[in-house]
């Protein structure tokens, strides 16, 4: 597990029109990790998990102030292209959103939009990212059938390779188990586990549970601020302070 910080917010604040919905949020994000983010409905999570690659970008009337840091630099800066940062740190949503294509093309678009033409590079480019996202052996048979005959627990997997076949170094997911049944949830997790050591990863959940099982570092926001961030083992059975303490135990929110 890595010390190095891969991403970090410095004093970041994020006012939607005239709403404050991001306080002075200081927050590392580790390499080689998974980090998890919890806290109320409303406090923030998703907003903070868009800001690290810039899709609130394309919400009117958004403003940030503070810097958010990639390997060091800020994502902010105006030299900063968001396109290739959405390659850099991907994102995976609550609803699996394949494309309406063949479970092939969803994984091949990405890498050919970056201009990889070549047939047996991108015929690689699949299966490994398949392969990467446990699903090969379930989808090999039937590259060229739509995606959207998949069910939702695989669906979200191949969002998953879609993001890996365009070579992420961060990956940001939002709820990705919210829709999902148990047992594609479990897989999920585990395949959340075997990413960690190729790739950096901040998940979004409201499932206290699966915050304990996945991460190994968790924030918790309350109201636009993050008030407590510490090992998820720490903050599980050892909450600094009490607002934590009631969420986790389940007090409110
Ligand atoms: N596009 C927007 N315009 C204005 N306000 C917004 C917008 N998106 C979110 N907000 C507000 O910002 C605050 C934080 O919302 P956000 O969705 O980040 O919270 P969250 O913790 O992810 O909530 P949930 O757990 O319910 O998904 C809320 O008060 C929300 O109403």
């Amino acid at each position: 597990m890595g010390d190095k910080n891969k991403m970090e917010t410095r004093n970041l604040n994020l006012y939607y029109k005239g709403f404050q919905a991001l306080i002075n949020v200081s927050f590392p994000v580790k390499e080689n990790t998974v980090t998890a983010l919890i806290g109320p409905s409303g406090c923030g999570k998703s907003t903070f998990l868009r800001t690290l690659n810039r899709m609130n970008d394309v919400i009117e009337g958004t403003r940030i102030k503070g810097e958010v840091l990639l390997d060091d630099e800020n994502i902010y800066d105006a030299e900063v292209d968001p396109v290739v940062l959405r390659k850099q740190v991907g994102m995976v949503f609550q609803r699996p959103n394949p494309f309406p294509m063949s479970i092939y093309d969803n994984i091949a678009y990405g890498p050919r939009i970056h201009g990889r033409k070549n047939k047996d590079e991108l015929n690689e480019i699949v299966e490994k990212s398949l392969q990467a996202a446990a699903l090969w052996d379930e989808v090999k048979d039937r590259l060229h059938k739509s995606a959207l005959g998949l069910s939702g627990g695989q669906q979200q997997r191949l969002v998953i390779a879609r993001v890996l076949a365009v070579d992420p170094q961060v990956i940001l997911m939002d709820e990705p188990a919210s829709a999902l049944d148990p047992i594609s949830t479990a897989k999920l997790e585990d395949l959340i586990h075997q990413l960690k050591s190729s790739y950096t990863i901040v998940i979004v959940t409201h499932n206290m549970q699966q915050a304990a099982r996945v991460s190994d570092f968790t924030g918790f926001f309350l109201n636009g601020e993050m008030i407590e961030y510490s090992v998820t083992n720490t903050m599980f059975t050892a909450p600094r302070i009490k607002q934590t303490e009631d969420y986790i135990t389940g007090r409110f929110g």
